[in-house]
């Protein structure tokens, strides 16, 4: 019957006429917009894709130059929006329409990695409560830990050594203040060093993988990366034998310890810690009734999120320091000897620290010139669509990129020469590199600012004032910067081989 019936050319004609009318309704009804322009490309499909990955900074330069402010990209099968320096907080700011964490989704499915959102906002709120609140007691156990690092990985140099891979160097010395602020009685533990960086890239890795299937469709390249994940493959698997094995007798002896001692008992000052006394996860102080699940998800978020940016970011100070060593290294040397004078050798405090203003500002305008040249992803999750201020409007769930090199190449907001390495550019403005500020983006801004920042400063300035109290550094390698500055629009990371030598003048107090 039904056969019969599509069968005949009237019915079919009225079935075609109803999805027409359908489609035309659905289409009346969209809000015409005014969008922002979308920069001219050639060839249908691969849109702008070739030109964002092999030279983004032209691409982004010249289509900032032609179309203004605020344009749209074709890349990897969908429109991005790029927003200068004129919109970029408007985007940070309103948290409610542009959202960070859904626009790394796009990407990587960081949910089903780390299974529930609760986890991501819980690790937030620890990590802004941790932070700031006992920087100033974990400052110590920093300068500890970053010193036997740079024993173990570097060590003494009375002749000349040679470090191949400075980066992975860098790593494994950051690695270890990092872990201890995560589980105390484990920086040493190398099994669980070697576990917090396999997890970092191994999670790090997925945002290698291009969207190649966005061509087809994003939703495709979503579908793809999630589909080992739903399967039960998760990166945290792998892990999460040895990290159960040697966390779970921390956990059970802190609980007991804490049960015996009663008030007596000094609770460690760390991330695993804040976690324990949640009552979720420790509902009754009984070892037997740990939620581990949560508990292991929950620290390798924070493992995560604090390594991976931070590993990534570690070694390019000491190389701008090197490359401009002629210029900063003795400088920067008097500063840091100064200050370790007037304390006497003795460990620094937070106040130290902030006062090594020359090597602050050297650090923020190192990081200014890591960043990449649009990032950022946010994505939009108003209800149907958004109005910049500018007038242009974007719809729900656009992609909307902040332009880096835009505000880091404007002469209001960083000053004279503003594409050149100025390393104290930042000291007359009294202005840290943990302060948020429009000229510097590279911790975000907004509610959702790094919480992390000042750990993540203070952990890379101490690290440079012991090198430049303890070393002369140098390459042989006449040109360190790879020729191609960009890979889409990330640097490329600097790996040249670095010379250690101790310090032939001796401190003196
Ligand atoms: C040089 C090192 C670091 C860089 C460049 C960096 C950068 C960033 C950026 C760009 C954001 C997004 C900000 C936004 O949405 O506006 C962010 C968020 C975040 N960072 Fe960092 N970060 C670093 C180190 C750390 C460390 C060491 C920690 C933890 C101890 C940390 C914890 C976080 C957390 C929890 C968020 C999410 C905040 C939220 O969603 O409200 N970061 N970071």
């Amino acid at each position: 019957m039904i056969e019969v019936l599509l069968g005949n050319i009237y019915i079919q004609s009225f079935i075609v006429g109803l999805i027409l009318a359908a489609v035309f309704f659905k289409l009346s009804r969209r809000v015409k917009l005014n969008e922002p322009p979308l920069a001219y490309y050639r060839i249908p499909i691969i849109g702008h894709t070739w030109s964002f990955l092999t030279d983004c900074e032209k691409l982004i330069l010249e289509s900032r130059e032609k179309y203004g402010e605020t344009f749209s990209l074709y890349v990897f099968g969908q429109i991005m929006t790029i927003v200068g320096k004129e919109t970029t907080h408007e985007v940070l700011k309103n948290d409610q329409v542009f959202d960070f964490r859904e626009g790394l989704r796009m990407q990587v499915p960081l949910h089903l990695i780390f299974k529930q959102d609760m986890i991501i906002e819980k690790h937030v709120k620890i990590t802004r409560d941790f932070i700031p609140g006992k920087l100033k007691h974990l400052i110590s156990r920093i300068q500890k830990n970053i010193s036997k690092a740079l024993d173990l990985y570097i060590g003494e140099c009375e002749e000349p050594k040679v470090i191949h891979e400075p980066r992975k160097a860098i790593s494994d010395i950051f690695a270890i203040p990092i872990v201890n602020i995560i589980v105390e009685e484990c920086y040493d533990n190398e099994d669980i060093l070697e576990t917090f960086k396999g997890l970092t890239f191994s999670i790090a890795n997925l945002f290698r993988i291009p969207p190649v299937l966005s061509f087809i469709h994003p939703w495709l390249h979503q579908q793809f990366i999630s589909i080992p994940l739903r399967f039960g493959w998760n990166p945290i698997s792998k892990y999460r034998k040895v990290f159960i094995s040697h966390i779970k007798p921390v956990i059970e002896k802190r609980l007991y310890d804490k049960k015996r001692l009663g008030d007596a008992w000094v609770a460690p000052v760390d991330v695993l810690q804040s976690y324990l006394d949640d009552p979720e996860v420790t509902p009754d102080l009984n070892p037997n009734n740990i939620n581990y699940d949560y508990t292991v998800y929950a620290i390798c978020n924070f493992i995560f999120v604090s390594m991976a940016s931070t590993l990534e970011f570690a070694s390019r100070p000491l190389y701008d320091l090197i490359e401009r060593k002629q210029r900063y290294w003795q400088e920067l040397y008097q500063e840091a000897q100064e200050i370790n004078k007037q304390r006497n050798r003795n460990e620094l405090t937070l106040d130290d620290i902030s006062k090594m203003v020359k090597l602050d500002s050297f650090v923020k305008e190192s990081l200014r010139f890591s960043t990449s040249i649009v990032g950022l992803p946010h994505k939009c999750i108003s209800k149907s669509y958004y109005t910049f201020a500018n007038g242009y409007q974007v719809p729900s769930g656009r992609i909307v990129n902040l332009n880096f090199s835009d505000t880091n190449n404007d002469e209001e907001l960083q000053g004279q020469n503003p594409t050149e390495f100025h390393a104290y550019r930042h000291i007359k403005h009294n202005s840290p590199a943990t302060k948020l500020e429009r000229n510097f983006l590279i911790f975000g801004g907004g509610k959702h600012a790094c919480p992390g920042r000042s750990l993540a400063i203070n952990e890379i300035k101490v690290f440079l004032h012991q090198i430049l109290l303890k070393y002369d550094v140098r390459t042989d390698i006449e040109e360190i910067r790879p020729k191609r500055k960009y890979l889409g629009p990330f640097p490329v990371p600097i790996n040249v081989d670095l010379v250690f030598e101790n310090r032939k003048e001796i401190v003196k107090n």
